[in-house]
């Protein structure tokens, strides 16, 4: 039964505890280049005590990105700056890991706090979107994406490996390719946007045939010693979640076969009409489900809010590591304020800096005297 403050071993990595900042894109970059903000943010977050640290959604293409001001991985010069990123992640005390990603008919789309929605096709900024099928998400998003060609597909699972190189020689050590959240990977499974008639579409092995071959082709250049992971949506909540999650388990299970070491479960985000039921933990037993049905270590997220929850979800061994995205925002010292809560011996010593330690052990504060 594990702890939050476990290690964690897959393959030759090992995380100093099962607390995980998740990829969370920043709207920050400049032609996917990444800049001081990155610089601070990243390095901020692996101090205060997660054991791995995953940089946000990275496009392995310009057309890649969700918006113009997401990171890329698609040029050296990407991967020279996105070294010194990983660097200052391992440097302030954590394992530094980086999802690499096509947005897919999401793409082109303005950052959140400036509308989430499509630029206009004549807005000099946008650019052309591609997918399985010429089938638009809809409401915010309703561009009707190009349906890729075998040609496409050749040239994206070629772009995935290039990412992945370069992601190896920027220094990186666990690598999460990103086939959830409606964007490429998630819209090939999906039954909403792949309506392929092709050996790409059809039934799960077509739907799942990108993502199959995407991960037996980057494991081919990612060292066998490092994880290769992928994060994916077992489920979308639009009334067929049973044959959904069915896929899933039966996908990952060739997943692994195929050398993937683990699953990070997410969310479909496939459909504007998903119902989706926010709350505690929500995704927690869909995680066993798969961690339990494909034989695979698992991670998840997604409203894993409170201690309680955390030290529940790792007792009951729903899953192996807890993606604590929105506490880390709030607090970036959260295990810190974690390890308080469950009442880890020393833990200050246990999660900071001894720079931050040393003040937080010898003057306590009023409230731990
Ligand atoms: C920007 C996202 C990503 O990078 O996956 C995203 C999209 C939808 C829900 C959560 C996260």
């Amino acid at each position: 039964m594990a702890n939050a403050f476990d290690t964690f071993t897959l393959k030759d990595i090992t995380l100093k505890n099962r607390i995980v900042v998740p990829p969370m894109c920043q709207y920050q970059a400049v032609d996917g280049m990444p800049n001081q903000w990155h610089e601070v943010h990243y390095p901020s977050l692996a101090r205060g005590g997660a054991g791995l640290v995953i940089v946000e959604a990275t496009a392995v293409s310009p057309e890649g990105r969700i918006t113009p001001a997401c990171l890329g991985l698609w040029n050296d010069a990407q991967a020279e700056a996105l070294a010194g990123i990983a660097a200052s992640i391992r440097r302030s005390g954590a394992v530094p890991g980086i999802q690499i990603g096509h947005a897919g008919r999401k793409a082109s789309a303005h950052v959140p706090w400036q509308g989430d929605d499509h630029m206009a096709e004549d807005d000099p900024e946008a650019w052309e979107t591609i997918s399985p099928s010429a089938i638009p998400f809809g409401a915010n998003l309703p561009r009707v994406p190009r349906a890729m060609t075998p040609a496409d597909i050749r040239r994206v699972q070629a772009d995935f490996v290039a990412a992945a190189r370069r992601a190896l020689g920027a220094g990186f050590e666990w690598l999460e390719l990103h086939f959830a959240h409606g964007y490429l990977g998630q819209s090939f499974l999906s039954v909403h946007a792949n309506k392929r008639t092709d050996e790409y579409g059809g039934d799960l092995a077509g739907r799942g045939r990108f993502l199959r071959e995407t991960v037996a082709a980057v494991r081919e250049v990612w060292p066998e010693r490092l994880p290769l992971t992928a994060r994916l949506g077992v489920i979308e909540f639009d009334g067929r979640d049973e044959a959904t999650l069915a896929d899933a388990v039966s996908l990952t299970r060739d997943f692994r076969s195929l050398g993937l070491d683990l699953l990070d479960v997410s969310l479909g985000f496939s459909t504007p009409d998903a119902n989706i039921p926010w709350g505690p933990a929500l995704l927690a037993p869909y995680a066993q489900r798969i961690r339990n049905e494909a034989g695979i270590p698992v991670s998840s997220a997604w409203n894993i809010d409170t201690p309680e929850l955390v030290r529940d979800v790792l007792a009951r061994e729903q899953m192996d590591l807890v993606m604590l995205g929105h506490r880390h925002l709030v607090n970036p010292h959260y295990p810190y304020e974690l390890a308080r809560a469950l009442g880890v011996e020393n833990p200050a010593r246990t999660t900071l800096p001894p720079s931050y330690a040393h003040w937080l052990d010898r003057y306590r504060a009023s409230d731990e005297r």
